[in-house]
């Protein structure tokens, strides 16, 4: 979560798989949303941040806004329940998630989304991940940033005050709760040069 030093310093202990979720720390938020954050969760981040970019089928889409077709301002890749995952260090950080939160969240995480912000004007607006259950019930959603960091805002829909984290090279956050739909969060431009970025986003099935 702090970024470089931080990144570069646990890529050196030579550690084999993510570090222990139990010291990820809870933040309980209004309207029964909580994130759980895990600075430097996987180890070797960088070198894997390296084989994604090479190796994942990234996509450009566009999406229709009223009457105009624009292009979806980063690329991504999209991995359904039961397809193979695009790297080794990925299934170890699925398995460590569901050991960890199974037990609260009652089901594995299924899919895997992955998002490549290729600089500072890459971003995503704010929304919950509302396709799906996360509209009506509580779940959750893993998310491993890879990569530069980038800041991920978190705001209560009602209004009141934003939260920011900023996530890159192995940082872990979890969204949980009622996060999905009595919050929103974003992925701002940023005017600072930012290197490029990858997300990948665990859910469980039908949450999106
Ligand atoms: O890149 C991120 O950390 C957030 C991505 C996101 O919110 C989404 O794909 O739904
Ligand atoms: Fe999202």
């Amino acid at each position: 979560m702090t970024g470089v030093f931080q990144g570069s310093l646990l890529d050196c202990t030579g550690e084999d798989g993510p570090r222990p979720l139990g010291s990820a720390r809870r933040t309980r938020l209004a309207h029964g949303a909580w994130i759980d954050v895990l600075p430097g969760w996987i180890p070797g981040a960088d070198a894997l941040f390296e084989r994604l970019l090479a190796t994942v089928p990234w996509r450009a889409e566009s999406r229709r806004m009223y009457d105009k077709v624009v292009d979806v301002p980063r690329l991504l890749a999209f991995y359904e329940e039961g397809s193979a995952l695009p790297d080794p260090v990925l299934d170890k950080a699925k398995a460590a998630l569901d050991a960890h939160y199974t037990p609260e969240l009652s089901e594995p995480f299924r899919t895997a989304g992955l998002c490549l912000y290729r600089d500072g004007r890459d971003s995503v607006a704010w929304h919950g991940d509302q396709i799906g259950r996360g509209a009506t019930e509580d779940t959750m959603v893993a998310i491993l940033s890879v990569g530069a960091p980038r800041s991920l805002l978190l705001r209560p829909r009602d209004g009141g005050e934003t939260i920011r984290h900023d996530l890159g090279h192995g940082d872990l956050i979890v969204m949980g709760g009622s996060c999905q739909r009595t919050w929103e969060h974003a992925i701002p431009k940023s005017g600072r040069a930012a290197g490029p970025r990858i997300s990948v986003q665990f859910r469980p099935r039908d949450v999106r």
